[in-house]
């Protein structure tokens, strides 16, 4: 303690703000542990920073850490500092389902994955408007037709594991269609059909959202359910690797004019099955729950935002025409010439942020840059192995970088000033920057297009409309009482 004391002395660091908690920390646990249960986390965040300030510090029995919503800050930890930050356990705690991917290691094992990806993701292939055809159109023939409200957040998350699954695997697990005729192991009843895969993924991904919370405590939750979950998923993802594998001693498929496969491109730079399985699943668990999130929020703020609906939607019309009269193509490249689209996303991704909190441990003494003393002007000093959390959400809210009106949905404001730095970041930066932006983009903004050129009435169907949302905060954002719309043609056709 002496020796940190002198360093961030010599440093002309100070300490920030420190949360009073009362038994030994075991009071500001609690008050987190009950937020998070009754879906307030960010909420408790943001009351928290306005108590102590942009930068505070809290000991907790389990880490203590401190939080911050300073874009300064967070670019260091993500950025200028890189070296000096890493993911603590977060590899030991997703380990059983995703092993060793691009998402769960640090240092050289990290570099190489990313390496490996990194091309993958630069191909025009990986957004691939053709396959979403398929998915958004199955997802438009399973909307009620008689006008009664549903929850679209559960449709998305079925469309995006089908959609994710076809661009990895080369094969759908057909989540949302009817019936699962098309056969296929993702299908087949051995492995528990299409609901099979899903299903186990989630349950899987739901253990490691709490092993998460629990930090160095990971281990105390590995049950049996998870250990089976973990198996199942394995198997499914195995059978596909070993297909790729095979293939990729035969003719080229994409020379054959085949359509591209995620998998089997990656099996040409890499033949290690487990490497190749580990990125499979790292890949389908950091873009398939973010990409639903991000579309159920945009329905979630268009069902009560009529005037942005009916811009947004003459906007597409004029592109593209509509379902009965299509003037053109929908295509990445027309969908980019659309401002007011990137205008609603930015907004979305602005207020509704997939991955609303997120955290760095330092591998080293280190410091922050402000946020320390009084005024929060000082740099801070972080010892090895405390945790910095930072949340996008609360940042992206903030009056003095967004404005008065910070917490109103308004994309309007993305045509008066588009320009922002580290203030915004749904998708972080520095060198662990999300790779899917674009494909979440597209796939985000093909689906938009596709349900506003087919449907021109879009209702607020929640039981208690007025209701602020109630926010439930795994490792990504979802709205823990789903998005209940109506989605229908004036005409009824
Ligand atoms: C709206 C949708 C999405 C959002 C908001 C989002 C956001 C993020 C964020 C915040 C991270 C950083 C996580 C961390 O380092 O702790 C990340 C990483 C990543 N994302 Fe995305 N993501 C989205 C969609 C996708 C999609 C669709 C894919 C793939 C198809 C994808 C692939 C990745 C990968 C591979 C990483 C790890 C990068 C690395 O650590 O080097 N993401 N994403």
């Amino acid at each position: 303690k002496y020796r940190h004391y002198r360093q961030a002395r010599d440093l002309k660091c100070q300490e920030p703000n420190r949360v009073n908690s009362p038994f030994f920390g075991m009071a500001s646990l609690w008050r987190s542990y009950k937020a998070k249960q009754e879906n307030r986390l960010l909420e408790e965040i943001a009351n928290t920073h306005a108590e102590y300030g942009h930068t505070f510090t809290q000991s907790s029995p389990i880490h203590a850490f401190t939080a911050t919503i300073e874009p300064e800050n967070v670019k260091a930890v993500l950025a200028t500092k890189f070296s000096d930050f890493g993911l603590g356990t977060r590899n030991q705690q997703f380990y059983p389902l995703l092993g060793d991917g691009i998402f769960t290691l640090d240092g050289a094992g990290w570099t190489h994955s990313r390496a490996l990806l990194r091309p993958q993701f630069a191909r025009d292939q990986v957004a691939d408007t053709a396959l979403l055809n398929d998915h958004v159109t199955s997802f438009i023939d399973l909307l009620p037709k008689d006008k009664s409200g549903f929850d679209i957040q559960r449709m998305f998350f079925l469309l995006t594991i089908d959609s994710a699954t076809h661009f990895l695997f080369g094969e759908s697990v057909g989540a949302l269609a009817l019936d699962s005729t098309k056969g296929g192991i993702l299908n087949s009843s051995s492995v528990g059909g299409a609901a099979g895969f899903a299903e186990e993924f989630n349950k899987s991904q739901d253990y490691l959202a709490s092993r998460s919370i629990l930090q160095g405590l990971y281990w105390l939750i590995n049950p049996k359910d998870f250990q089976e979950a973990n198996r199942k998923v394995h198997e499914v993802v195995d059978y596909y690797v070993n297909l790729a594998l095979q293939a990729k001693n035969g003719p080229s498929k994409e020379l054959s004019g085949e359509r591209y496969i995620f998998l089997n491109a990656l099996a040409a730079e890499t033949q290690d099955p487990k490497m190749l399985r580990d990125s499979m699943l790292n890949i389908l668990l950091a873009g398939r729950d973010t990409t639903a999130s991000l579309l159920s929020s945009t329905f979630y703020y268009l069902a009560r935002h009529p005037e942005t609906w009916k811009k947004l939607r003459n906007e597409i019309v004029n592109m593209f025409g509509d379902s009965h009269q299509p003037i053109a193509e929908i295509t990445q490249s027309k969908l980019r010439d659309i401002p007011y689209l990137r205008h609603v996303l930015n907004e979305v991704l602005r207020l509704m942020p997939p991955v609303p909190a997120n955290f760095r441990v330092a591998n080293k003494d280190t410091t922050l840059p402000v946020g320390g003393g009084p005024d929060g002007s000082h740099p801070v000093f972080i010892p090895k192995g405390h945790i910095v959390t930072y949340s996008v959400y609360n940042m992206h809210r903030r009056k003095d970088f967004w404005g008065e009106d910070a917490q109103l949905f308004r994309p309007e404001r993305w045509e008066e000033n588009a320009k922002h730095g580290w203030d915004y970041l749904p998708f972080n930066g520095g060198p662990r920057i999300c790779l899917g932006q674009q494909y979440a983009l597209t796939e985000a903004s093909y689906t938009v297009a596709k349900l506003l050129q087919r449907f021109d009435v879009l209702e607020n169907a929640d039981p208690n409309p007025t209701k602020e949302p109630v926010l439930l905060t795994n490792l990504t954002l979802s709205h823990a009482d789903g998005v209940f719309v109506k989605l229908y043609s004036s005409d009824n056709v």
